[in-house]
């Protein structure tokens, strides 16, 4: 088949990502500071500043009991459900439909006084990952979004600032098979959660409002989009 003309930077990036996203926090260079923590959920966070303006890396972990690394990446990478989950988000639109697992978005961002509102143009991509070292254990799913340029909505032509991201969603299933043999249940299945993001904030924000920002919506974003797959997912058949 014909290959579309992001296909090569998609393959790079995604494989770039997730060889980082499966890097522990130790391995990741120093750095990284603990900044939420709420249960199983730990987010770290780097002070780094590019021109002036603040680029901190995320990486957060996270353990879900109940849900699948293949219903994660399901409802992240479906625009259907992003309204649902993604509380800052004011307007969404696919812009162009590369594959079943490829897709490139336009969101704009619900404006945070004093910056002004923020947009971005992304292409998103969701894969299943070979488990490589041991056969039998659970596939990992990964989403990854990574801005890219569009002709018809070129940066900052209109009120938004467009911002830049590579952002990394890696899901690891975990089966804790029952003890007397009985069916596997969502009791049984857990998912380890690595999100990562860089975000360069486009124009000029003060760094205190960037990451009075982060340190807000981060955590609250993991949260709410955690426990909006375990709800939708509660009363249907696992995905593995
Ligand atoms: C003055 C504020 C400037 C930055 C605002 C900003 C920047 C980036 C983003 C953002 C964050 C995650 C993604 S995604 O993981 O790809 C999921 C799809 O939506 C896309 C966009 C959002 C927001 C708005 C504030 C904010 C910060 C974190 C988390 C949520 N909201």
């Amino acid at each position: 088949a014909v290959q579309h003309p992001l296909w090569p930077e998609v393959d790079r990036v995604v494989k770039q990502q997730v060889t980082m996203a499966k890097m522990g926090i130790g391995e990741c260079g120093t750095g990284w500071q603990l900044f939420a923590e709420d249960g199983e959920m730990k987010m770290y966070r780097r002070e780094e500043e590019v021109d002036g303006m603040v680029v901190d890396p995320l990486k957060a972990v996270h353990v879900v009991k109940g849900i699948t690394g293949h219903e994660v990446c399901n409802y992240f990478f479906n625009p259907k459900y992003r309204y649902d989950w993604e509380t800052t988000l004011e307007h969404m639109t696919v812009l162009e439909t590369i594959s079943d697992d490829t897709m490139v978005f336009l969101q704009t961002h619900k404006r945070i006084w004093p910056a002004s509102q923020r947009d971005v143009v992304f292409w998103s991509h969701m894969r299943k990952l070979p488990n490589g070292q041991d056969r039998d254990g659970p596939d990992m799913w990964t989403v990854v979004n990574n801005s890219t340029e569009s002709s018809e909505h070129p940066a900052n032509a209109g009120k938004c600032v467009r911002i830049y991201l590579t952002v990394c969603l890696l899901c690891q299933t975990r089966v804790h098979p029952p003890k007397d043999g009985t069916p596997i249940s969502r009791d049984n299945v857990s998912c380890k959660i690595t999100y990562c993001s860089v975000v360069n904030p486009g124009g000029w924000a003060p760094a205190s409002v960037l990451r009075a920002v982060y340190k807000r919506e981060y955590p609250k974003f993991l949260k709410r989009f955690t426990a909006y797959v375990v709800n939708q997912t509660k009363n249907q058949p696992i995905l593995f």
